[in-house]
């Protein structure tokens, strides 16, 4: 069984959805998740303009990861990201570090991001945190490896096979399991074949973390690949490991009618955490403003959302600890009545 339990633990045979229920439970009904990581951390100063975007930083200024780690955990956030979205193996590889070095690279985003939680958590010892603080482990689709734009079209060409998606990432998967986070964050994941591979690698690693599956989508109904939705969602509801189900990375106004499509096929919890709703032009490398939302308007599609069916919610590119805090407020958490177990 690749994975040691934390933030709560429970069973090794609890079912994923159990296991998240449990956690939102003692969270009051809902989680607020951390928002944009590469993008607050390229807002604190960092260059990312380099194929291993935030995972740079795991080389470069590991410090600034766990700064934005805190910043979302005091903006509220229960679930915290780690910077693992665009390291793999092969790209640390790539520039000229063994295959041990790499996997300790990958291993080092979990471990900051469980330093910043403990830091988090000693800084508040005084009126000692009730409510659950999560590590998630990311990891971003092979077209986020490839840096060239393809996590928001999904094709893959040539390497689009199944067998080929799995070999790439399965070291990567046991690897960030091994190293102690609670969740496994399948993000931004665009298309079908992708999250059958994932699916496939959580048996065959046997891998006792549970893992969420977020889709983006471009266009409100399909996801960004042209597959559908219910579909991908179907594929995830298929797994046990799987313990919630959702989108990320895709602008505020096409969530609603995306939730209703995954509730047509799953009842495992939900996830949301949109973009700042603004575009990201892949040629220049760069986000197009004029179509982001304000974060007061971001918050007011959040009540929306839960009636949903939403129960973990957050934000993705662009959003920022302001987001957050908007959110946390906006879900009214009773941090002070609520027990659980945390780390
Ligand atoms: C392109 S989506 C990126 C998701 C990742 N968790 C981040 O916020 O940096
Ligand atoms: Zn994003």
């Amino acid at each position: 069984m690749v994975g040691k339990s934390g933030g709560g633990g429970g069973a090794a045979e609890e079912d994923g959805a159990a296991a998240v229920r449990r956690w939102v439970e003692a969270g009051g009904g809902r989680l607020v998740m951390d928002g944009g990581l590469a993008t607050e951390l390229e807002a604190n100063g960092a260059d990312l303009n380099d194929p291993l975007w935030s995972a740079k930083c795991l080389l470069s200024s590991p410090h600034l990861i766990r700064k934005v780690h805190l910043d979302y955990l005091e903006a509220g956030a229960n679930i915290i990201i780690t910077a693992s979205y665009q390291a793999t193996i092969q790209g640390f590889e790539s520039k000229g570090f063994s295959k041990e070095q790499s996997e300790d690279l990958l291993a080092k985003s979990v471990e900051i991001a469980r330093e910043a939680r403990d830091m988090f958590l000693k800084e508040h010892s005084d009126r000692p945190i009730q409510h659950p603080i999560l590590v998630a482990a990311s990891i971003g689709s092979y077209g986020a490896y490839l840096a060239d734009g393809s996590e928001y079209s999904g094709d893959y060409g040539e390497a689009g096979t199944l067998e080929f998606l799995k070999d790439f990432h399965k070291r990567r998967l046991e690897v960030l399991a091994e190293a102690g986070p609670d969740l496994i964050a399948f993000e931004t994941i665009p298309n079908k074949l992708e999250a059958q591979a994932y699916v496939e690698l959580l048996d065959e690693c046997n891998i006792s973390i549970p893992a969420w599956f977020s889709f983006n989508s471009k266009d409100g109904v399909h996801i960004v690949s042209g597959d559908s939705l219910i579909e991908c969602a179907t594929i995830a509801n298929g797994c046990s490991k799987v313990g919630a189900v959702g989108i990320n990375c895709t602008p505020p106004r096409f969530i609603h009618g995306l939730i209703l499509s995954i509730r047509k096929v799953t009842d495992k919890p939900i996830l949301i955490y949109p973009n700042s709703g603004e575009r990201y032009d892949a040629e220049k490398k760069e986000w197009v403003e004029s179509t982001g939302v304000s974060d007061g308007d971001f918050v007011s599609y959040v009540n929306e959302w839960c009636k949903d069916g939403a129960v973990l919610i957050g934000g993705c590119c662009r959003t920022t600890p302001n987001t957050i805090k908007a959110i946390s407020r906006s879900l009214n958490q009773r941090h002070s009545s609520l027990h659980l177990p945390v780390a």
